[in-house]
């Protein structure tokens, strides 16, 4: 049976008539109407079920007039604890004054609303104007759905009469039993203005549409806000929760796979002005460096070809079944702190699976394959030296293989990797560079990010060491550089990485011109040009002062590749630690990061080496302790100097591309 407005009773019986609730639990505000020792009992109206509509209705007159003075006045809805933690909701006893507790506070709705639409004595009534709206926002479904909740549903004029638009289809009237008490004369008043980003078009609630992004377990998620207070009706019912808007389909996560590049880059947005707004470290995220699973190549010399089937150098889909370790060289280990939960730890960089990349095959037009046929007037036994020891066969390198230089990896993907994969917009549009300059101290992952342009862009890799060139005199060094790049030419995509770039352009001491300089600038004219769509050449330096203004200019792209900080350099120590069996306390790492400032990469790389053949490991059958790493210490030291720091920050700024 339900409470229809003619159950109400004249107001001034409300408090002491007809609720018949039986509670041992007081709120403070009737602590002191408890008889002594006994149970309340008090009676309101609505908890019985004998109220005819006409009462409610009379009632309902008499109490807007008798209140429309103190209906009138803004609300102020009193401090949660006002209504005390009792709650009436459902059914469920509690005192009469309180309010729902667990539930978000609703505001409360004016009388004056609805009254002048409403009908009077229309039975079956929803709720009724004297009944707290925030039960009838509240009632869990089954008691909403249509005559599910066993009584009648609003007959259609009665809904009318309460802008019969409000309430949903099948709302139905509440059982009195369920119904609270109308909150206390002077709480009913229009509802508080919605709070800014409540609006008829704003979304009802403020958190994510698609909920909160699932984290993996890193530190308990904040809970999502309460729900804000759901509109009121002008009758002063509440309006029917309407269903949260399904959660939009989530974002595939960015796998760089080619489409997703491309429309990455058919944003047209720039991302990094987006990642200014969303905030870098979310921007970031995907680049997090990964465990490490194997030492890197070495990456001073020609990694040689393996002669039997080159698992290519994994720039290439691998064959069905290549061994996972193939993919990033700092899988599995320990999974590091989550960026962004609460125990992120700070000196440790977070740890996300980073999608794999699977080269995607190259588009037609983008770092297109040119018609393959070998290049004409190459030394043929050149051709076949440089694709024998040049192709690189090293494991491929994932963003998140590379710790720290978040900033530079988002650069090197918006400004070089995204418009190469992307196929040109139109014939005609500007083409996507084809050279980057990577600069900076000895060991700062130069080559590493080479490796891992090639890896983005699905390309084989051709490795060269300016050094190695130089030696065998101009001749010998411009034909091998010249096959070097045919090579690139014949097996597109092609990314021809060359280090120490400044030994074939070091004026000799003789004064005369760089050997090398010449063929050097005439390969990246010709081996860069139009017809070679799919070679990227990526050139690195540890000193950028040596290139002069007709080869910096061949590089479209240039890069400071810096020191790595506090976070990357726990990464690189943890990871290659851990290839030694060593586990540092949280305590001793952080002293070593501390004690490692100024360290590259590849100096943290060589002091745990040292540490471990001090230590006479691996034979010795004990772990690397942080004992050996500090006797190491001693032995490897930076070899950056301030001063050189400072002429690759200046460099950077005169000439780089800033990132
Ligand atoms: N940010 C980094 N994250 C992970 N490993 C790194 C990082 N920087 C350097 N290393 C490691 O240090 C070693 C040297 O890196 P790399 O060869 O890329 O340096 P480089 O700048 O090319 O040095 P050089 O100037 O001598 O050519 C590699 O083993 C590489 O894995
Ligand atoms: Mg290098």
């Amino acid at each position: 049976m339900h409470w229809t407005p003619e159950h109400a009773q004249p107001l001034n019986q409300w408090p002491e008539q007809h609720l018949d609730v039986s509670s041992t639990t007081p709120s403070p505000a009737h602590k002191l109407e408890l008889p002594p020792g006994g149970r309340q009992r008090c009676h309101y109206a609505w908890a019985h079920d004998d109220i005819s509509a006409l009462t409610a209705s009379n009632l309902l007159k008499r109490y807007a007039e008798k209140y429309s003075g103190v209906l009138d006045s803004p609300y102020e809805r009193p401090p949660l604890g006002g209504y005390g933690d009792a709650t009436f909701l459902n059914g469920a006893k509690g005192d009469p004054e309180s309010w729902p507790g667990p539930e978000p506070p609703y505001p409360l709705a004016s009388l004056h609303e609805g009254l002048p639409g409403s009908k009077p004595g229309a039975g079956g009534g929803s709720g009724g104007l004297g009944s707290s709206p925030v039960v009838a926002g509240n009632l869990p479904e089954a008691l909403y759905a249509g005559n599910a909740c066993g009584g009648p549903s609003a007959p259609a004029e009665y809904a009318t009469g309460y802008g019969g638009g409000y309430l949903a289809p099948g709302y139905c009237a509440q059982t009195s039993a369920t119904l609270a008490p109308p909150p206390p004369a002077a709480l009913l008043q229009p509802p508080p203005p919605p709070p800014p980003g409540y609006g008829p078009s704003a979304p009802l609630y403020n958190y994510p549409a698609g909920g909160y992004a699932a984290q993996p377990g890193y530190g308990a998620l904040p809970a999502p806000p309460a729900a804000p207070p759901t509109p009121y009706l002008p009758s002063g019912l509440a309006a029917p929760t309407p269903l949260p808007a399904p959660a939009p389909p989530r974002p595939a996560p960015t796998s760089y796979g080619f489409q997703a590049a491309v429309a990455g880059a058919e944003a047209g947005v720039s991302l990094k002005r987006k990642a200014a707004d969303e905030g870098a470290e979310d921007r970031y995220r995907k680049y997090v460096y990964e465990p490490a699973k194997a030492p890197a190549a070495d990456a001073t010399s020609y990694p040689a070809a393996d002669n039997g089937e080159c698992r290519g150098n994994g720039f290439r889909a691998k064959p069905p079944g290549a061994a996972e370790e193939a993919s990033g060289k700092y899988r599995g280990g320990v999974p590091l702190k989550v960026l962004g939960s609460s125990v992120y730890g700070p000196q440790l960089e977070p740890f996300e699976k980073f999608p794999e990349r699977t080269p995607a095959p190259t588009p037609r037009g983008g770092f297109a394959v040119p018609s393959g046929d070998s290049p004409k007037g190459v030394d043929p036994g050149a051709l076949e030296l440089v694709t024998s020891k040049m192709v690189d066969c090293g494991p491929p390198v994932q963003w998140a293989d590379v710790a720290g230089q978040s900033a530079l990896k988002a650069a090197l993907e918006e400004e070089l990797v995204w418009p190469l994969l992307r196929p040109p917009a139109y014939p005609g549009s500007p083409r996507p560079p084809r050279t980057v300059l990577l600069f900076g101290p000895r060991g700062a992952g130069k080559a590493l990010l080479g490796r891992c342009l090639a890896t983005q862009l699905g390309a084989t890799l051709l490795r060269l060491r300016g050094a190695s060139l130089a030696a065998p005199g101009a001749a010998e060094g411009a034909r091998l550089l010249q096959a070097a790049f045919a090579a690139a030419r014949c097996r597109p995509p092609a990314v021809l990485l060359i280090s120490e770039l400044d030994a074939l352009l070091c004026a000799r001491d003789d004064g005369a011109s760089a050997p090398l300089q010449a063929p050097l600038l005439a390969c990246l004219d010709s081996g860069c040009g139009a017809r070679a769509d799919g070679v990227l050449v990526v050139g690195t330096t540890s000193r950028p002062a040596v290139l002069d203004e007709a080869t910096r200019r061949r590089f479209t792209l240039r890069f400071y590749v810096a020191l790595p900080d506090s976070p990357a350099r726990g990464q690189i120590l943890q990871r290659a630690l851990a290839q030694q069996g060593c586990a540092l306390s949280e305590r001793e790492l952080a002293a070593l990061v501390q004690g490692t400032q100024g360290y590259s990469g590849g100096e943290l790389g060589q002091l745990c080496q040292q540490a471990a053949a001090a230590a006479g490991l691996p034979g010795l059958q004990r772990p690397l302790s942080y004992k050996d790493l500090e006797a190491a210490l001693a032995k490897v030291g930076p070899r950056a100097s301030p001063k050189e720091l400072d002429s690759f920050v200046e460099w950077d700024k005169m000439y780089g591309s800033g990132h």
